[in-house]
């Protein structure tokens, strides 16, 4: 972005209006145009800026108007130095913007460099344009009126040696401004400040198996007093940039027949089991083997929280499964992991190897939590006449 051509530049500028601004002051007499003699000017464009008589001219016979004019600008009397680092300045920011223009890159891009940190361009970008004009007004200020039209000149001259600064930092700034959204998400993804993407993962298992209890110790990391789920809740856990959007299904007999109408877009499922609960492990089995065979399910990441390991009478993880079936799943991936609600302890296992193993991971997949959305339109209204029914009951 040849920033730093910007502010090489921009202080040579400065230092050019400054060197303007001081009043150092000729008295001069009006003279014929031909008897008056001309320097060059700092800057290429607009009027000649110092007007002297030279040693050799006689004084004219006519009474003479005293006029006073500030004039910094000559070859002869000021500092040579400032002419040419004023010019080089110019040549600087043509250079610069062609260079821009013509390759799509700065300068310093274009030397390998990349580019600075937006903020700090801005910054600078900002500090030029409030500069430049604090400047073009103190020194139309301190101008005195004009006579015979040369301090108008001098003012447009001025203004337009400043555009070349005004009109790249705005440039620049246009530039900064349309790049930054994209580059501060780039940042803020590379150093975690941004979810990647989202994941919509569906949380099924038996009633009291601990679905619930488990949401909200990922959720908001404490142990709730629960109870028995009548529809869903759906919570969104963010951990390791991804934003789990789960499903907490409830799971008591009458409900389970509404699981397959979450399954919509369902890029992984927990299924829960109660490890403790030796009684109803085949049926948790027939439950999950049901699920599975759904074709909307069939690119559907498999994790398995074998709960509740805090208890004394749990089963093994190779105890839970075997009883499930899980080696006769064929190509799906799957993971069990043992965990236990109220400590949190396996929670996060989970969830890092679910983000490992959803292949469909869209980085900008995004949707909000409208049912219906996820809900064929029909399937709404057994879902609402089963709740209400469970409600009554
Ligand atoms: N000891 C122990 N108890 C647990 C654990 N997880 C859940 N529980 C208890 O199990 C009971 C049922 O938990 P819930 O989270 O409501 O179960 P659920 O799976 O959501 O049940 P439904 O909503 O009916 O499907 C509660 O009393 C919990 O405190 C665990 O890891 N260890
Ligand atoms: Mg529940």
């Amino acid at each position: 972005m040849a920033l730093a051509q910007v502010s090489a530049s921009l202080s040579l500028s400065i230092h050019d209006v400054c060197s303007i601004s001081s009043s150092r002051t000729h008295k001069i007499s009006r003279l014929p145009v031909s008897s008056i003699s001309r320097s060059g000017s700092t800057f290429a464009t607009g009027s000649p800026l110092l007007i002297r008589r030279t040693s050799h001219q006689r004084k004219p016979a006519c009474k003479a108007t005293s006029i006073s004019i500030k004039c910094e600008q000559s070859t002869q009397e000021g500092n040579s130095l400032d002419v040419w680092l004023g010019r080089l300045a110019m040549v600087g920011f043509a250079v610069a913007i062609t260079v821009e223009i013509s390759t799509g890159k700065g300068l310093l891009e274009n030397f390998g460099l990349t580019t600075p940190l937006p903020t700090v361009a801005l910054a600078v970008t900002a500090l030029v344009g409030v500069l430049t004009a604090i400047f073009i007004f103190q020194s139309a200020s301190k101008m005195p009126a004009p006579v015979n039209g040369i301090d108008l000149q001098r003012k447009g001259t001025l203004l337009l040696s400043l555009c070349p600064f005004l009109g790249y930092s705005g440039f620049l700034g246009c530039e900064l401004i349309l790049e930054m959204g994209a580059t501060v998400s780039r940042f803020s993804k590379r150093f975690g400040f941004l979810p990647q993407c989202r994941l919509r993962i569906l949380m099924v298992g038996l009633d009291a198996s601990g679905k619930t209890t488990i949401l909200y110790k990922l959720k908001l990391g404490v142990l709730l007093k629960t109870k028995p789920t009548i529809g869903f809740n759906v919570e969104t856990i963010e951990y390791k940039n991804i934003c789990f959007d789960i499903w907490d299904a409830g799971g008591q007999s009458k409900i389970r027949a509404l699981w397959k109408h979450y399954f919509l877009n369902a890029q992984g499922i927990i299924f829960v089991v109660d490890s403790s609960d030796r009684e109803r492990i085949s049926e948790a089995r027939n439950e999950l083997h049901r699920i599975l065979i759904d074709n909307e399910l069939a690119n559907a990441a498999l994790l398995l929280f074998a709960n509740k390991q805090d208890l004394s009478n749990a089963m093994t993880l190779s105890e839970v499964a075997d009883k499930l079936g899980l080696h006769c799943l064929g190509e799906r991936p799957w993971y069990i992991v043992g965990t236990s609600a109220h400590s949190g302890c396996g929670l996060y296992e989970g969830l890092n190897w679910l983000s490992d193993n959803i292949s469909n991971k869209a980085e900008t997949f995004s949707y909000n939590h409208i049912p219906h959305l996820f809900f064929h339109r029909n399937h709404q209204k057994e879902i609402d006449s089963t709740l209400i029914e469970m409600e009554k009951a």
